[in-house]
């Protein structure tokens, strides 16, 4: 069994323990969820002052030319892009992840229905997705009027039976919010188009906290956020993955000023432009949009494979010590043992795991709850450390033997 002096030998050991300093966390706060919302890098006040006050303040409209706004989805879709597998000139950083699952389900459905087998007209995705994605699917299936419809499955083993002759899209998330569960996307993908199916990939959860190589997947669609894993900062805007041998034919219904050839020249018709780009909508919130560069900054002194390995290692502890510490106490590990099904989290349930998150939130141990039963631990492995996770579930251990929880505890609109 480890101690907590074995706990701080490995933080001594560890190559991406340093890379702590380049967050602001406030002492005496163990922070497991940026799976939610990532902590914010240091860097990220300077930039927000540079864009107001010298970006905004002083360069006012010049900014969009002279600070490189106009050009920073881009841009940041460049430096995102290694982080999932893709290639210059294939990624932006621009609007929400809801609205680019609708503009990349939408572009899906054109691509299949324009592609092999036009007379299919389900999007297949898994009932335990997250909300939004469902949801989306949905508006846009409702939307279309034309006989498209959402099927959901129960369980990842019944993915593979769903995706038959009526499927057009499969839309999957690579880590599912709620057990941690990760999906193997290539399976998945070469199975969706050996039946005719095109796929979109929602990577929320997994950008920036699994290694992920959209290409190697052949992968046709994919989008994600920034505020979680990648330390963007709140409502940061998310991602969308189109690669080269789409983007020709990518349409979407969002067909704003920012997608269009030739923006200034003001003309009455949408011509889109040619590559990424059109998959932009509109002027993005550009104090927001370029604080994420500061998340993205970080990685850039690591690899996704030191990220994966050590993140393997924390979320391994944390069932172990759980496991061991708290074996007297009703907790159901929901997340998977197996490494390759793993995300960067870990998913307890407890009769009564919104009253012990709200005590462990009390105790400086942030995690979150999600229904039902479900308390959430987060581990990101840039400011996450050994002897958190030791801290963490001695904390969990004394509020679970002292029942020091409050079982009527009062919700807060965000759990
Ligand atoms: C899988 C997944 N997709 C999408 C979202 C959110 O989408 P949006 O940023 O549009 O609210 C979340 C979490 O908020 C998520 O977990
Ligand atoms: N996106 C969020 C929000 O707008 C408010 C509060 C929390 C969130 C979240 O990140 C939820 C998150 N996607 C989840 O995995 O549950």
């Amino acid at each position: 069994m480890s101690t907590r002096q074995d706990c701080v030998a490995r933080d001594a050991r560890d190559a991406l323990a340093p890379l702590r300093g380049r967050f602001d966390l406030p002492q005496g706060v163990i922070y497991l969820d940026g799976n939610s919302l990532g902590a914010r890098p240091i860097a990220a006040l300077d930039r927000a002052r540079q864009v107001i006050a010298d970006e905004w303040g002083t360069g006012l409209i010049r900014s969009w030319n002279t600070a490189g706004w106009f050009d920073m989805p881009r841009r940041l879709g460049d430096l995102l892009a290694p982080l999932v597998g893709a290639r210059p000139g294939e990624v932006v950083v621009t609007d929400t992840t809801s609205l680019n699952l609708f503009k990349a389900l939408a572009a899906a459905v054109h691509l299949q229905a324009h592609g092999a087998g036009s007379a299919r007209r389900v999007i297949v995705t898994e009932r335990s997705n997250f909300p939004t994605d469902i949801y989306m699917a949905q508006g846009l299936s409702a939307w279309l009027d034309r006989g498209y419809s959402v099927r959901l499955v129960d369980s990842a083993d019944e993915i593979a039976a769903a995706v038959d002759a009526d499927c057009a899209v499969l839309m999957l998330t690579g880590v599912n919010y709620r057990t941690g569960y990760q999906h193997d996307m290539a399976a998945l993908t070469a199975h969706a188009h050996a039946q005719g199916a095109v796929t979109v990939w929602d990577l929320a959860h997994s950008a920036g906290a699994v290694p992920v190589d959209l290409h190697a997947a052949e992968a046709d669609f994919a989008v994600g956020c920034t505020y979680k894993y990648l330390n963007g900062g709140p409502g940061a805007p998310a991602f969308i993955w189109v690669p080269e041998r789409h983007q020709a034919a990518f349409t979407q219904p969002l067909s704003g000023w920012w997608g269009h050839a030739a923006p200034f020249a003001m003309a009455p018709d949408f011509a889109p432009c040619s590559g990424i780009g059109r998959a932009l909508c509109g002027t993005q919130p550009m104090v927001s949009l370029a604080l994420v560069e500061c998340g993205l900054e970080v990685f850039a002194e690591t690899t996704m494979e030191a990220i994966r390995a050590k993140s393997l290692a924390l979320t391994d502890l944390f069932i172990d010590l759980v496991e061991q510490r708290c074996a007297s106490h009703p907790l159901g590990l929901v997340t998977p043992r197996e490494h390759a099904s793993r995300g960067s989290q870990v998913s307890f349930t407890h009769p009564h795991g919104y009253a012990v998150m709200q005590a462990l939130i009390a105790r400086g141990v942030i995690g979150d709850y999600r229904e039902p039963a479900i308390m959430r631990f987060g581990f990101t492995p840039l400011y996450t450390s050994f002897a958190d996770v030791w801290d963490a579930v001695e904390i969990l251990r004394d509020i679970l033997d002292q029942r020091a929880y409050d079982v009527n505890a009062s919700r807060g609109a965000v759990t």
